[in-house]
């Protein structure tokens, strides 16, 4: 058996749990080979981003060049992108047609507050995008303007999917400064995202699940929707897969410890096989064989 090739182009969270290295989880944990291409090296953990140093544009396309010769990727993702000219590395590399199946997840700013990327450089590879993933704030920041509730989030995924990308889902995960349970996913009854295929948006709607541990929900959502591509669903049904198993490993990091900031989430599933495990809880509606993912969403 040969797994499928993923790409995240992305920056590295030494806390690791988001940037290439939730990626590198998720497509472990989905069953592809994940290969990776930094931007950046950031000094963070689950309370703060201390320091961000961005690998030079040069040595982004040196990274794309060398990967892609041997191992090309089926479907490929991106996360904090760092400068303009990073951002014209990556998207000189999907102008060549090495970056099949683009998902670019528009990273602007982390959990925790700190500035990881630029509209401008986010703008540049829009155009190349199969799939975007902003959440609502970096959906706001691209179009000049707010974006609050789900009639909002919907109009705005349907002027972006018009913009560039074939599909676009507004993610309406963010939760505020205090953290914990306060999020706009519970005001709004759940987590709700807006999908817009081109021709409609759909309301995604799952359990919002309360815990501080959701640092890399961005990130995971938008490697597990690269990954599923890679496997050969529909966008729509790589999307619907992706919300199930972001909603599955929160619920599975609802009770770890991991630092005393925003912690990681259960990737692996390893809750399911402690005593009184997170995994299966009814809310989360989501299939319970190790490592298998759900087959429908409250679509
Ligand atoms: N507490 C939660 N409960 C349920 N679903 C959530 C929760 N937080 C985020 N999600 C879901 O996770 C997915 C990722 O969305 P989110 O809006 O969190 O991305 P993000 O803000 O880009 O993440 P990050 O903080 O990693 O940058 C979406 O499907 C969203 O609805
Ligand atoms: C490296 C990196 N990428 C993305 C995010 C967004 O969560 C983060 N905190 N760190």
């Amino acid at each position: 058996m040969t797994p499928p090739v993923v790409l995240t182009v992305a920056g590295s969270d030494s806390g690791a749990g988001a940037g290439i290295q939730a990626d590198l989880k998720v497509f472990a944990a989905l069953g592809v080979y994940g290969t990776s291409v930094l931007t950046a090296v950031t000094a963070q953990n689950t309370r703060e981003v201390r320091a961000v140093f961005g690998v030079p544009a040069e040595m982004v396309t040196a990274q794309l060049r060398t990967l892609t010769e041997d191992l090309p990727p089926v479907a490929v993702k991106t996360g904090m992108l760092g400068d303009a000219e990073v951002a014209d590395a990556v998207a000189g590399a999907a102008r060549a047609g090495l970056l099949p199946n683009l998902v670019v997840d528009p990273v602007l700013v982390s959990t925790s507050g700190a500035r990881l990327g630029v509209v401008e450089a986010i703008e540049r590879l829009l155009p190349y995008a199969l799939v975007a993933t902003p959440n609502r704030a970096e959906a706001a920041a691209i179009l000049g303007r707010t974006v609050s509730g789900t009639d909002e989030m919907a109009e705005a995924a349907r002027q972006l999917a018009a913009g560039g990308p074939r599909y676009v889902v507004v993610t309406g995960g963010d939760v505020d400064g205090s953290g914990l349970a306060t999020g706009g996913g519970e005001a709004f009854g759940g987590a709700v995202d807006a999908l817009c295929t081109g021709t409609e948006v759909r309301l995604l709607r799952r359990p919002w699940v309360p815990t501080r541990n959701s640092h890399g929900t961005g990130c995971s959502f938008s490697a597990a929707i690269a990954a599923r591509l890679a496997l050969g669903d529909q966008v729509p049904d790589a999307v619907a897969f992706a919300k199930e198993y972001v909603t599955r490993a929160l619920l599975g990091a609802r009770t770890w410890s991991l630092g005393s900031g925003h912690g990681p989430l259960d990737h692996f599933r390893w809750s399911d096989a402690a005593p009184g495990g997170g995994g299966s809880a009814s809310s989360s509606g989501s299939g319970s064989s190790r490592g298998s993912g759900p087959s429908s969403t409250g679509r």
